[in-house]
């Protein structure tokens, strides 16, 4: 070693010519796995843009990630590059851009797309959770990125979810939580309709308390969990294949629409919903 405390030369160069055949490796896999996504575009035989998105599949990939990672690169690193690569092979099969609600937290709200969705789409800003919707719903091929955190007068917008053919809810952000996580602002990830039925672990539903001030906790002794409220308007998750009709009335809910469903996520060494997130000891093999 070098009294600089640097290795020798040669040492440097042998360890660099391994970091270049690693990336040589990676880029070649890249390569390779656009020629699948290729085969695959014909397989789907899709016909309408932006419907190539298939969350389920995106979550098992995600989780078998995190089952598999190991060693000190950050697993939210690990995970915002294969969001970026299947992000833009999702846009290869079929167009889409991306509208964010910047009316609440614009600048965190536009990382958290970034980070689901890399930089081959376009990112449109939006002035509220209802002009998102309004515009996932006359794209016909948008995603929609809205905070949960929203003030009183963004009123109960997850109403505008869930109608027939209308856009819907797709997915939950953050899917892995870990502590100090950056890009961790709680948002919901709003799609059109989707060509994939592919069932999700978790059914979202509007509702209506019977009165004001509900606690979280009434919800949850029913089996639920509430997402977001606006004065005694309710978004709920609650676990898929649950009968609806038995927590509303179990909790005190009326007027319960669903609004659609997401993947039950992974937490990693931090408290987290058991409804939400599945909770793993960091490096143990699920
Ligand atoms: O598996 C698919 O159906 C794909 O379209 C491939 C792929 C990917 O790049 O891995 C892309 C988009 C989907 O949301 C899921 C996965």
């Amino acid at each position: 070693m070098a009294a600089s405390g640097e290795a020798d030369a040669d040492t440097l160069a042998a360890l660099r010519a391994t970091i270049d055949r690693l990336d040589a490796e990676m880029h070649h896999r890249l390569i390779e796995r656009s020629s699948a996504i290729g085969a695959l575009i014909k397989a789907k035989g899709i016909v309408r843009p932006g419907a190539a998105f298939r969350p389920a599949r995106e979550a098992d990939m995600l989780r078998r990630l995190v089952a598999r990672h190991e060693g000190a690169l950050p697993i939210a690193t690990v995970e915002h590059i294969w969001r970026e690569i299947i992000a833009t092979f999702t846009r290869v099969q079929a167009g889409y851009d991306v509208a964010f609600d910047a009316s609440v937290d614009a600048e965190a709200l536009r990382d958290v797309a970034r980070f689901l969705f890399g930089f081959s789409v376009t990112l449109t800003a939006r002035g509220g959770p209802a002009a998102t919707i309004a515009h996932i719903r006359e794209s016909g091929t948008d995603l929609g990125v809205i905070g949960l955190a929203q003030p009183e007068e963004a009123g109960a917008w997850w109403r505008a979810l869930g109608r027939p053919g209308g856009p819907r809810a797709m997915a939950l952000h953050p899917f892995i939580k870990i502590p100090g996580r950056p890009v961790d602002v709680p948002a919901l990830i709003v799609s059109p309709d989707l060509t994939d039925a592919t069932p999700l672990e978790i059914a979202l539903f509007a509702a209506t308390a019977h009165h004001d001030g509900v606690p979280d906790e009434t919800i949850a002794a029913a089996g639920g969990t509430v997402l977001a409220r606006a004065a005694r308007e309710l978004l709920v998750a609650i676990p898929a294949g649950t009968r609806l009709s038995a927590v509303a009335a179990r909790a005190g809910l009326d007027d319960v629409a669903p609004v659609g469903g997401v993947a039950r996520g992974v937490a990693l060494g931090v408290a987290a919903d058991p409804l939400l997130y599945e909770t793993l000891v960091p490096g143990a093999r699920p």
